[in-house]
């Protein structure tokens, strides 16, 4: 399976094409809805979120419900394209005009700056418009599908907030109540008191102009035993993955497991002992499901860091492109906060690795087909 993503954030929508699904994947409209609901919601959130209601159109490789394993397309629309027509319009237009609209102040922490140097544009918007974290509603969206192939075969994949501006939640299990306690907050927090306490700071950040970040998490459960490999650099899975979350904007880090806290534990308590009942197990998980690039088959735990949103309503230095002098931000909208959405972002990137990886190692030209082999699969690892 491989993908590409298009679109600005206020051209007129995002698109992508999905090669290499299944024939007979069941699928429609409202599971990739779902998703994309999930992502818009989050306490911290500026203007934008108010004028998108994000839905998918899917326009090939679909009919009757059913993925027909050619390549299948999907578009958004940006509801702010109607604000920003003549802004972002293909037409050329006139020397003034351009002047007119330029954007030439880099925000620090943003790709402003260094988008502009590399590709020549003195007009910063060409940059930030496709620099936007909008580009990741369509990430959902093929994450939503990637989503449901894994829920056919009772995989399950979970993002949630850790972590928001140095308030964590201390300890967690994943387990019904937990999950239906995520779903329902607006932080996407297991931890409905420590949640009470991230919103008074990001309500504090937003009175002061600041921003915060935070950490996410993604717990992947009932995955084969195997996927991905030890035997060549690129085929391990842990890679794919890190690689996946950190392309998320403002991911700072990525970690497996018990991570950087691992640095100062002995082997003895770092390991995950394995026993054998009907089936192999491990007594822990503190490296998180992977050994050797491969999934062992314990819930995949995979952690990040999301910096504080760079865009700030309170002046940071920068340099005007034009003048070179210095000059004071100001802003028209933007996020607080997004750490809620990066956890349903990477949730979905998550689902995307594990689906690729499912349909590199078994057939991937009909669904049933794959399933059942799968199912062997499965029953072999067991009998090992
Ligand atoms: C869901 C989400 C929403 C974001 N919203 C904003 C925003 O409103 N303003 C902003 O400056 N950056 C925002 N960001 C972060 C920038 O997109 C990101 O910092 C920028 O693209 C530079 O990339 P880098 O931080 O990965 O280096 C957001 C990121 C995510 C994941
Ligand atoms: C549009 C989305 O996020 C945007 C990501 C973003 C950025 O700089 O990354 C800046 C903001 O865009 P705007 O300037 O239009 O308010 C966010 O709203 C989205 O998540 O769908």
């Amino acid at each position: 399976m491989r993908y590409l993503t298009a679109g600005e954030s206020h051209g007129p929508q995002l698109t992508a094409i999905i090669d290499g699904l299944p024939a007979g994947l069941p699928l429609n409209e409202s599971d990739i809805n779902n998703e994309l609901a999930k992502r818009q919601v989050g306490y911290g959130r500026g203007g934008r979120m108010k004028i998108e209601s994000d839905k998918v159109q899917i326009t090939s490789g679909l009919r009757h419900g059913k993925t027909l394993g050619s390549p299948l397309t999907l578009i958004i629309q940006n509801k702010d394209w109607e604000n920003w027509q003549s802004v972002m319009g293909t037409a050329p237009v006139t020397e003034k005009e351009k002047l007119k609209r330029q954007v030439t102040k880099p925000r620090p922490g943003h790709a402003d700056l260094v988008g502009g140097m590399k590709y020549g544009h003195r007009d910063l918007r060409n940059v930030l418009e496709r620099s936007s974290a909008r580009e990741t509603a369509m990430r959902v969206a093929i994450g939503a599908v990637a989503k449901k192939l894994l829920s056919e075969l009772d995989i399950t994949t979970m993002g949630f907030v850790k972590s928001i501006g140095g308030i964590s939640i201390d300890s967690y299990e994943m387990n019904e109540e937990s999950v239906s306690t995520i779903e329902s907050s607006d932080l996407r927090c297991p931890d409905e008191s420590q949640a009470v306490k991230m919103r008074t700071a990001i309500d504090q950040a937003k009175q002061d102009g600041d921003t915060l970040g935070g950490v996410i998490s993604v717990q992947v459960n009932n995955l084969p035993v195997g996927l991905g490999s030890y035997v060549q650099w690129d085929q391990k899975l842990d890679a794919k993955l890190a690689f996946a979350i950190q392309s998320i904007n403002a991911i700072k880090g990525v970690e497996f497991g018990d991570g950087f806290e691992l640095a100062a534990h002995p082997g003895s308590e770092g390991m995950d002992p394995i026993e054998w009942n009907n089936g192999y197990s491990r007594t822990t998980n503190h490296l998180g499901g992977f050994e050797g690039g491969m999934t062992t088959g314990q819930p995949v735990i995979v952690n990040a860091v999301m910096k504080p949103i760079p865009t700030l309503y309170k002046p940071l230095q920068s340099v005007d492109i034009e003048t070179k002098e210095a000059y004071q931000a100001s802003i028209e909208r933007s996020d607080a906060c997004a750490v809620p959405a990066a956890s349903v972002i990477a949730e979905n990137v998550t689902a995307t690795v594990f689906a690729e990886a499912i349909l590199d190692k078994f057939d991937a030209d009909q669904f049933d087909q794959l399933k059942a082999q799968i199912k062997d699969y499965r029953q072999a690892c067991q009998n090992f």
